[in-house]
């Protein structure tokens, strides 16, 4: 337990009867948190007047909304996939695959974290309670498509930028489809090059146990196939700038990001796990990195 718990200031303060649920979580692994939150701040970001920072309390909700349904949707991932899990180096610690949580734990646990979620949810407006709920579709279906396609990278980016439509309908009152669908593609892309870096950790056992990725799918063309979504994260990022009447600050996170996108795909080893995985995680730096000239831009709108 002890090196389980050498994690963060909060899994090390957790009582140990807790510790198993925070892991099924993964809250000792925040990273998945912020890949979803990213998307939602943009766009909360991107509706803001001019002058004006993002709505602070939207961003608090959403951040919120963002640890539990990621906590939820890595539960109900862990649920579908605890036999997988058992059998794979990486993930056979985990609680369901371990055995230290039973599934009907798990499903307790979900049930607390989606009410939790519901009690945000139901303080946006109907626009976003509509959108939100059929986010858990997605979330809940997401587990199956490796187990169906070569693309679920797709799906998860389907998945995890809903929050780009979403947080846009929270803070202005509905979509403006001119800027958030962009914006939306444009996640997907950045999604399908993360998450199939993330995927490349994984492919040998991927390859025993039968569950597909584009990580095998591409294999030693992945590189290609990143400067090509790389290129379409940059287009969707243009479009949303044109459609939002941005300005420069905008694009410079825009080109930024996309940068640390090239930087990524240039250096990344995709046969050493270890840098796989540190390149994953510097992708909330690459989200930031957008984030920042979208607010900028808000602020200088004012001026
Ligand atoms: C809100 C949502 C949909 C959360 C789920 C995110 C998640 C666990 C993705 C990785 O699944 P995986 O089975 O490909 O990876 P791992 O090998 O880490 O289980
Ligand atoms: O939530 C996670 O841990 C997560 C998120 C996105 C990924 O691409 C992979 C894992
Ligand atoms: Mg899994």
């Amino acid at each position: 337990m002890a090196a389980a718990r050498s994690g963060n200031l909060l899994m090390r303060s957790l009582p140990d009867s807790l510790v198993p649920y925070a892991q099924l979580m993964r809250l000792d692994k925040p990273i998945g948190t912020w890949l979803l939150a990213l998307p939602c701040f943009w766009s909360i970001a991107l509706a803001a007047s001019p002058g004006h920072l993002p709505d602070l309390h939207m961003v608090a909700l959403f951040g919120a909304g963002a640890v539990l349904l990621r906590g939820a949707g890595c539960t109900i991932n862990d649920l579908w996939d605890r036999d997988l899990d058992a059998r794979v180096e990486r993930t056979r610690t985990r609680p369901l695959a371990a055995g230290t949580l039973t599934p009907r734990d798990a499903i307790v646990a979900l049930a607390v974290q989606l009410s939790l979620g519901l009690v945000i949810l139901l303080q946006l407006n109907d626009y976003s309670k509509v959108l939100g709920a059929s986010s858990l579709l997605l979330v809940a279906t997401y587990p199956l498509m490796k187990r169906i396609t070569d693309w679920p990278q797709a799906y998860l980016g389907l998945t995890f930028n809903w929050g780009a439509l979403m947080g846009y309908a929270a803070a202005a009152g509905a979509c403006d489809w001119h800027v958030v669908l962009p914006l939306y593609g444009a996640g997907i892309a950045w999604t399908l090059v993360y998450d199939t870096i993330y995927a490349h950790q994984d492919k040998k056992d991927d390859k025993v146990v039968g569950v597909k990725s584009t990580a095998l799918l591409w294999g030693e063309r992945s590189k290609a196939w990143f400067v090509m979504f790389a290129g379409l994260c940059g287009l969707g990022l243009a479009g949303t700038g044109w459609a939002s009447g941005a300005g420069p600050a905008y694009y410079a996170g825009a080109a930024a990001m996309i940068g640390h996108l090239a930087w990524q795909i240039r250096s990344v080893d995709l046969g050493n796990g270890p840098d796989c995985m540190a390149k994953f995680v510097s992708n909330k730096e690459a989200g930031a990195l957008l984030l920042a000239g979208i607010v900028a831009d808000r602020l200088m709108a004012g001026v």
